[in-house]
C-alpha cells in the first residue's frame, strides 16, 4: 500500500547567527501510512521540529523531497497540503465561541453556517466537550482549551494531522489522561498522526513507530517494543529508558566475559566477538547473597530509591553500577548488603560495540 507520506533524503542546513552551519536535517528517510501514529523523538536541536514544519509547508528543504498522497510537495503552500498542525500553544481566538474556533476553516471556506455549526458540534461530541460550544475558550481548563484546538485540526478532515508537542504544556495527570485519549481519538477518526515530543514515555505509550532522531539524522525507527527492547545504538539505549551497558566479549558458547572478569549468560545463537550488552533494570532480580543461584551477578548496595510500589537500587557491580528496578516485597535490602543479580538470559540484548 502506499504510503499517505513519503520523506526522502530530507536535508535542511541553516546557517547561524554565530557564522556557523547547522545541518537540522541531514537525510531523513521516512515513510507514514495511513491511519498511523508515528512520533517523532529526540533530544531538543535534533531536528523534529524543522521536520514537522517542512512536511506542513512553513519551511523549505535545501535537498531531497516530501509527497504527500504521492504529489511532490515542492512549492506547493501550506495551506494547499492535505495536512493540518497542531501547536504546543493552541492559539484560539479567545474573542470567539469555542464552536466558531472549531468551524473556523470551514467559514473561511465559505461553508454555510448550519453545516458549519452542525460539524463544530460533531468534533465537539468526539473530543469529549459535548455541549461547551458556546462557552470562549477563558471559560475552559488547559486540558479542555487543547481538545478544542484538536477539533479544530480535525474538522477540515486533513489526511495527516502534525502535532508538535501538544500537550507538553499540561500538567502530569492531565497530560497523562490525554495521551490515551489522543491515541483513541486517532484510532477512531483514522487520520495519521506525525507527532512530536522529547518524552520518551510519551512515544512508548502512543506511537505505533516510533523514530528516534540525533543530530538531524534518523537512528532508528521501530515500533515501542522494538525501540525500547531492540535498541539499534547506545544512544537510543541510552535515551529510551534506563539501561544497564557493558562491553563483552562475547564466547560463542552463549556466554560474554566483561572486561572485569564477570561471565554474564547471553541468548545461545550470539556468535563471538565484542559486543555491548543491554539489561534492562526491570529484568534483573535482587536476591540475598546467601541464597544467589549459580551465574548470579555478585553486588553491593550503593543506594536505594523507594518510589512506592517499586524500590530502584543502583548495585556495585566490581566497580560500575548497575540499575535494577524490584517491587518492594517487603524485605530489608539496606544499604551495604551483599546481593546477587538474576536475569533471564533471552532478556539480553547484543549490539555490535562500535554504535
Ligand atoms: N531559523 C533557524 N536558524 C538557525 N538555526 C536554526 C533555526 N531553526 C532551527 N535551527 C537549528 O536547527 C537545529 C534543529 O532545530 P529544531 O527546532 O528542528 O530541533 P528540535 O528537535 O525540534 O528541538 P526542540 O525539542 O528543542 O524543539 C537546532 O540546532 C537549531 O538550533
Amino acid at each position: 500500500m502506499q504510503p499517505i507520506l513519503q520523506i526522502r533524503d530530507a536535508r535542511r542546513t541553516y546557517a547561524t547567527p554565530e557564522g556557523g552551519t547547522v545541518n537540522a536535517l541531514d537525510g531523513v528517510n521516512l515513510d507514514v501510512g495511513a491511519n498511523e501514529f508515528v512520533t517523532l523523538l529526540g533530544p531538543s536541536g535534533c531536528g523534529k521540529t524543522t521536520l514537522l514544519r517542512a512536511i506542513a509547508g512553513f519551511e523549505e528543504l535545501d535537498g531531497g523531497a516530501i509527497h504527500l498522497e504521492g504529489a511532490d510537495m515542492r512549492g506547493i503552500p501550506a495551506f494547499r497540503r492535505p495536512v493540518n498542525t497542531v501547536f504546543q500553544s493552541y492559539a484560539l481566538f479567545s474573542h470567539m465561541s469555542v464552536a466558531r474556533n472549531v468551524a473556523y476553516s470551514l467559514e473561511v471556506a465559505g461553508v454555510g453556517k448550519s453545516e458549519r455549526m452542525q460539524r463544530a458540534g460533531e468534533m465537539l461530541d468526539l473530543v469529549g466537550l459535548s455541549g461547551m460550544g458556546a462557552r470562549k475558550p477563558s471559560q475552559l481548563s488547559g486540558g479542555q482549551r487543547q481538545r478544542v484546538a484538536l477539533a479544530r485540526s480535525l474538522i477540515a478532515r486533513p489526511r495527516i494531522l502534525l502535532l508538535d508537542e501538544p500537550l507538553s504544556a499540561l500538567d502530569r495527570q492531565l497530560r497523562q489522561q490525554m495521551q490515551v485519549e489522543l491515541k483513541n481519538l486517532q484510532d477512531e477518526v483514522g487520520v495519521s498522526f506525525v507527532f512530536v515530543t522529547h518524552d520518551q514515555e510519551e512515544a512508548l505509550t502512543m506511537s505505533d513507530r516510533i523514530v528516534v532522531m540525533k543530530a538531524g539524522q534518523i537512528e532508528q525507527i521501530g515500533s515501542p517494543r522494538e525501540i525500547y527492547r531492540r535498541p539499534a545504538t547506545r544512544f537510543v539505549a541510552d535515551f529510551i529508558g534506563e539501561t544497564n551497558m557493558v562491553a563483552v566479549a562475547l564466547t560463542g558458547d552463549g556466554k560474554a566475559t566483561t572486561d572485569g572478569g564477570l561471565v554474564l549468560a547471553v541468548p545461545s545463537d550470539s556468535g563471538t566477538g565484542r559486543a555491548t550488552a543491554i539489561l534492562r533494570p526491570s529484568d534483573l532480580s535482587l536476591t540475598a547473597a546467601d541464597c544467589a543461584p549459580n551465574g548470579a551477578i555478585p553486588g553491593t548496595i550503593r543506594q536505594e530509591i523507594y518510589l512506592g510500589s517499586e524500590l530502584h537500587f543502583l548495585i556495585d557491580v566490581g566497580g560500575s553500577i548497575w540499575r535494577v528496578t524490584a517491587r518492594d516485597d517487603g524485605r530489608d535490602y539496606h544499604t551495604g548488603m551483599r546481593v546477587a543479580l538474576t536475569y533471564d538470559p533471552a532478556n539480553v540484548h547484543l549490539m555490535p560495540e562500535a554504535v
